[in-house]
């Protein structure tokens, strides 16, 4: 597909969204789902899990998002599973966020904007995660080839984790928190755009009041929120209420284990991925 031929990716994530509720399920093949499966912890171990994923939710969920680490973790034969999973995205038309949270010095981020995002790289998905924590401006090249070839990106804001407080409260020398200075740039790459802005952020949705007491303007962004920590990290629907007030039905949604846990059997898996959904759906609306 051509760069001219794809449309911007946060109109698809919409598309997507309103057609299959706001959740995104994540392929994070730990060693210990692995074994619950009854799959050998190597790289075709990792392949044949993610490929069941795929059979079970493709085109019924707005959005897969592979974590490249537990691809990575079998060397280069783990990266051709996860070639492959984004291969499978294509073809089916589900929309692949690669969870890989890159982030370096501009001359740096230039690859790896060209392997996550240039069309015709066998790891560019629909979007892809990236750490603004080497200053935003250092994503320039990704932000450059993701508007230019369609895809997304996804920049950490509030993580999931309590560590990141120490680094995303921290005041600038503008007095305003980084994760608020990080949101406002986003905001301004995604200013006039319908119905949806390109460039997302990732809020997990176990930070609670963190938003507010950050100064984050989450309904400003005009962009997608990714937000981890739905099911195994302990947040539900109250959560999801909590965390984005107004900004609800910007969320998309993400569980990994919280749905994986119901695998290897496809049609358990999607009823595990639906009930997720109907709940994210039913906090969100
Ligand atoms: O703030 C963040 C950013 C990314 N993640 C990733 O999401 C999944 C969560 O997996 P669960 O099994 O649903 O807990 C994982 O790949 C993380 O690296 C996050 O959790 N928090």
């Amino acid at each position: 597909m051509t760069a001219t031929a794809r449309r911007p990716f946060g109109a698809r994530l919409a598309e997507a969204m309103d057609a299959h509720g706001p959740l995104c399920v994540g392929i994070d093949p730990h060693a210990s789902l692995l074994a619950d499966w009854g799959l050998p912890d190597d790289a075709e171990g990792v392949r044949r899990f993610a490929l069941r994923v795929m059979e079970a939710l493709a085109g019924r969920v707005a959005a897969v998002k592979p974590q490249a680490a537990f691809f990575e973790r079998h060397g280069s034969a783990g990266v051709a599973a996860l070639e492959e999973v984004v291969a499978v995205g294509l073809q089916t038309g589900t929309l692949v966020v690669v969870d890989a949270k890159r982030g370096d010095i501009g001359s740096t981020m230039g690859a790896y904007a060209e392997a996550y995002l240039r069309d015709g790289s066998p790891l560019a998905g629909d979007a892809l995660t990236v750490s603004p924590y080497l200053g935003f401006g250092a994503l320039g090249p990704a932000v450059d080839l993701a508007r230019e070839s369609g895809r997304g990106l996804f920049v950490l804001c509030l993580t999931s984790n309590t560590e990141g407080r120490e680094v995303q409260h921290a005041r600038t020398s503008d007095g305003v928190s980084v994760a608020a200075a990080v949101a406002a740039r986003a905001a301004a790459l995604n200013a006039g755009a319908d119905p949806l802005g390109s460039v997302g952020l990732v809020v997990g949705a176990t930070v609670g009041d963190d938003a507010r007491l950050a100064g984050v303007d989450l309904a400003h962004v005009n962009g997608p929120l990714l937000a981890p920590g739905v099911g195994a990290q302990g947040a539900g629907a109250p959560e999801l209420a909590r965390v984005f007030g107004s900004a609800r039905r910007q969320v998309l949604a993400s569980s990994s284990r919280g749905v994986l846990r119901a695998g290897p059997d496809v049609s358990a898996l999607r009823a595990a991925a639906g009930a997720a959904a109907s709940e994210a759906a039913a906090a969100l609306r």
